[in-house]
């Protein structure tokens, strides 16, 4: 049966509802004993569960524990305890209805007006790594029922989960009562609380108790959920006819959207696409790197010479050396700490946005001078992205993030002489760089920073143009990796033209004996991945 019709005529209006009688039944008990006080000395009877109730009582503050009012001991450990028509009755009575107040007083149970739930910490401790059966006892049922038949009955209920809500619901009910709107508002919190907390159990079991499938047929569930929060409007989207806002995950792993902003003006939607890149670029590499993105392209990734005396520093100037020209307005991330030195050479230069894990007090002092830069540091915990989400009309595409990347020690040699060591580790740096640049994507590198990257283009040829046109002089001598295999040798050709010394590249492809036999008539080293990093 599905839910009654009530005739609407029957409803007695009520805004103001003063508190009587609340059920507080929390897992965290911080703001407890406060909340409790201001309750009793409004004359408040508070009814509780165990260990709420105790804690309240160990206050020297009256409390009537809930198994006095449902006729039962709290049983089977604890996963019965509120889960009663005392309890459940008093919450969901619609007191604006004659024939509500009638039964409720015929069955001789008495209404909340405030309930205040928080629940088993589930989250957390599927977090710790504790096993299935403790994870499972951390399944709140009795919590939730609660707060989703007050938030239901908000026109008479209200129900707080969070602590954050204690002061403002505390002089509610010291003034009077709560009104229609805050409940209201109250309820919206609530349903979004048990919401994000059941996908959080649906997610679990989905992939630790009972995966659809076996981890090696496929690692994604056949079902997903996620909730996130509004954490900023932002002042326009991708363009100023677009209105955006800045969403964070509810209990997904920290990243730019946590970031914390130290100076600056607002960060736009630009600045959080471009950030994101930036990070995904420098974070990639272990030793000291600087990337700097324009349109979510780098035009510039460096990591520090060997022996530099202020590594991050070194490359940044290193990275930003490659296109100055394109870096004029850039989003910089640097996987170290900014010093002094780092900010000097920035500060000289107009950035929109600089994201680190740190910076050291004198290199904040010098970039909060500056009007223009945004800066940025990671949150916590941040770890790189591990899986992809990509919105598509009516749907989404998961991919597991490019994460795997094969080493110098991996590669075939398929034309010219075995590169020596520093050639090689040059090679192997092009390779690990262009897997940040959007397909097609051409990198060339000297030294362990780029000096002209070809990104974005429809097809091989042009990136190759473009990447030795940026280099300019700088392409005789370099290497070059390229993100995926030359269908032609025309492309490849456009960079031994210019003076490329030795190439990375898949293979594959159906014409790689001709590319092969230009690379050996040019003299030029090339090896083949067998991977390719195509990034859209
Ligand atoms: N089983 C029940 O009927 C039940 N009723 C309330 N709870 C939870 O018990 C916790 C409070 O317990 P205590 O007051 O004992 O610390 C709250 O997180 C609440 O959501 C229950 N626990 C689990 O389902």
């Amino acid at each position: 049966m599905s839910g009654h019709t009530i005739d609407p005529s029957l409803y007695r209006p009520r805004d103001v509802v003063p508190v009587r009688r609340a059920l507080i039944a929390v897992s965290d008990k911080r703001g407890l004993v406060e909340l409790a006080t201001e309750l009793v000395a409004a004359g408040v009877e508070l009814v509780s569960t165990g260990g709420t109730g105790k804690a309240i009582a160990d206050a020297g503050l009256p409390v009537t524990q809930v198994a006095e009012v449902t006729g039962y001991p709290e049983h089977l450990d604890g996963r019965v305890r509120t889960l009663h028509p005392a309890v459940h009755s008093g919450l969901l009575a619609d007191l604006r209805l004659e024939h509500h107040e009638t039964q409720l007083a015929e069955l001789d149970i008495k209404p909340y007006e405030l309930v205040v739930v928080n629940l088993y910490p589930f989250a957390e401790t599927v977090a710790s790594g504790a096993g299935e059966a403790e994870v499972v006892e951390q399944i709140d049922i009795g919590g939730p029922a609660m707060v989703r038949a007050s938030a239901k009955n908000h026109a008479n209920v209200a129900v707080v989960v969070s602590p954050d809500r204690y002061p403002e619901v505390a002089a509610a009910v010291t003034a009077g009562g709560t009104t229609l709107a805050q409940r209201q508002v109250l309820a919206r919190e609530a349903f979004r609380h048990t919401a994000s907390y059941d996908v959080a159990v649906a997610s679990w079991i989905g992939s630790v108790v009972a995966p659809d499938q076996p981890a090696e047929e496929s690692p994604f569930p056949a079902w997903v959920g996620g909730t996130w929060s509004k954490d900023a409007d932002l002042r326009y989207g991708e363009n100023s006819h677009q209105q955006a806002a800045l969403f964070t995950s509810n209990g997904g792993r920290p990243g730019i959207a946590q970031a914390v902003q130290l100076h600056g003006k607002e960060m736009s939607y630009n600045n959080y696409v471009d950030a994101d890149a930036a990070v995904r670029s420098a974070f990639d590499f272990d030793e000291p790197a600087v990337a700097i993105i324009k349109h979510a392209n780098p035009c510039g990734i460096a990591v520090a010479s060997a022996g530099a005396s202020d590594p991050i520093a070194d490359a940044h100037r290193r990275a930003h050396e490659c296109d100055p020209v394109s870096a004029f307005g850039g989003v910089i991330a640097a996987n170290r700490t900014v010093t002094l030195e780092m900010a000097e050479t920035v500060s000289g230069i107009f950035t929109e946005v600089l994201i680190a894990p740190a910076f050291d007090a004198e290199a904040l002092e010098l970039l909060t001078k500056k009007k223009n830069i945004r800066l940025l540091t990671l949150p916590e915990g941040f770890e790189a992205t591990t899986v992809e989400l990509k919105q598509i009309s009516g749907g989404m595409l998961l991919q597991q993030a490019d994460q795997h990347f094969a080493p110098a020690s991996e590669w075939t040699l398929a034309a010219g002489e075995p590169a020596d060591e520093a050639t090689l580790a040059d090679l192997e740096f092009a390779w690990r760089a262009c897997r940040a640049v959007k397909s097609n994507a051409i990198l060339l590198a000297s030294g362990g920073a780029s000096v002209g990257v070809g990104m974005g283009q429809v097809n091989r040829v042009d990136s190759c143009k473009l990447a030795v046109e940026r280099a300019g002089d700088r392409a005789t001598g370099s290497v070059a990796a390229s993100d995926a295999f030359f269908p032609f040798a025309d492309g490849l050709q456009i960079l031994l033209d210019g003076g490329v010394r030795a190439v990375v590249q898949p293979g594959g492809s159906v014409r790689d004996d001709e590319v092969v036999e230009a690379a050996k008539a040019a003299g030029v080293t090339m090896y083949f991945t067998g991977e390719r990093h195509f990034f859209h």
